[in-house]
């Protein structure tokens, strides 16, 4: 409990202080939060998710994650502010309190750990995770091409020297499979968000074609009120769109996925800045960028409750 008290969230922290932030918010909230291990990584660390859960067998849930690429510091640091924050909401504000009492909640802190701790210890800019590509000395496959939608097609590489490597095979990667087989496992997700710096963009699919998904407009619909939301608080300015249209084709993207495996509510958003600091966004905007970031999360949850 005095650790959750001095808890820096104004700062960027390693993986084990990350981890241990975890241990100390489960102990605080032992009925609201575990810590579910969904797997090792390539370099063998383990890979936690938080599940908030008020009970029930195998609720419909909604799976948040961040770091997937590991220079993207401000969505791991937002997603520890945005697991304190859910924690002391509940029971408190109505609708957290109204959501977690009919949905689960899976927060994945950091996704790709072998990259987060590559960050700290060599290389600020890495982004893949961290796996030996047999007849190359480059290493990695980039987590965020890896998975079975559009697999291999344009928008990826096949240079396994390239920051957008696709992998040898879909789901090669086995901080993809992990995620995959809590996903398929459990069966009843109505939601995946992946979150991703920087832009100030929240994304639907598809990345891997410039075609409309069935869902196009009710997404999009989905993703204009939640950035209202978020934008209210500093006025932060986002855009709305498809992966494809928005920025560019990306093909084995993770929402591409969950969305055709019938995850209808999958997004990606794309947090701060526009370009001037980057994915080395200043600490000093971490408690804002998850204060409205927070705001349009719990706009989408709102809406994936109720709909
Ligand atoms: O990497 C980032 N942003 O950090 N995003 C881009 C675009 C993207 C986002 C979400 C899904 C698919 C594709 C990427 O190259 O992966
Ligand atoms: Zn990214």
């Amino acid at each position: 409990e005095r650790n959750a008290k001095i808890f820096d969230f104004a700062a960027y922290h390693d993986l084990d202080t990350i981890y241990s932030f975890m241990d100390t918010l489960v102990a605080s909230h032992p009925n609201l939060i575990s810590k579910i291990n969904i797997g090792n990584s390539y370099e063998n660390r383990p890979m936690y998710a938080l599940k908030f859960s008020t009970g029930g067998e195998n609720r419909p849930a909604i799976w948040i994650d961040a770091g997937i690429h590991a220079r993207e510091w401000v969505t791991q640091a937002s997603a520890v502010w945005i697991a304190n924050k859910m924690a002391s909401d509940y029971g408190v504000d109505p609708s957290v309190t109204s959501l977690l009492g009919q949905m689960d909640v899976y927060l994945m802190i950091v996704t790709n750990p072998d990259g987060y701790s590559f960050t700290h210890t060599d290389n600020r800019m890495w982004r893949k995770t961290r796996s030996v590509n047999p007849g190359s000395s480059c290493r990695g496959t980039d987590p965020n091409r890896n998975w079975d939608a559009g697999f291999g097609g344009p928008g990826a590489s096949k240079n396994p020297c390239s920051d957008s490597y696709h992998g040898p095979y879909a789901h090669s990667e086995v901080e993809v499979k992990n995620v995959v087989d809590l996903i398929k496992g459990h069966g009843n997700f109505k939601s995946f968000i992946s979150i991703h710096s920087y832009s100030q963009l929240l994304m639907y699919p598809y990345g891997y074609t410039c075609t409309n998904i069935p869902d196009q407009s009710e997404l999009h619909a989905v993703g204009t009120a939640a950035i209202k939301e978020l934008m209210s608080l500093y006025n932060t300015k986002y855009q709305v769109g498809s992966i494809c249209k928005i920025i560019y084709q990306a093909s084995g993207g993770s929402i591409d996925w969950t969305y055709n495996i019938g995850i209808k509510y999958s997004f990606a958003f794309e947090l701060r800045d526009t370009g001037l600091y980057g994915f080395l966004l200043p600490a000093n905007q971490i408690i804002p960028t998850a204060e409205e970031t927070w705001l349009g999360l719990k706009n989408i949850m709102e809406y994936v409750r109720d709909h």
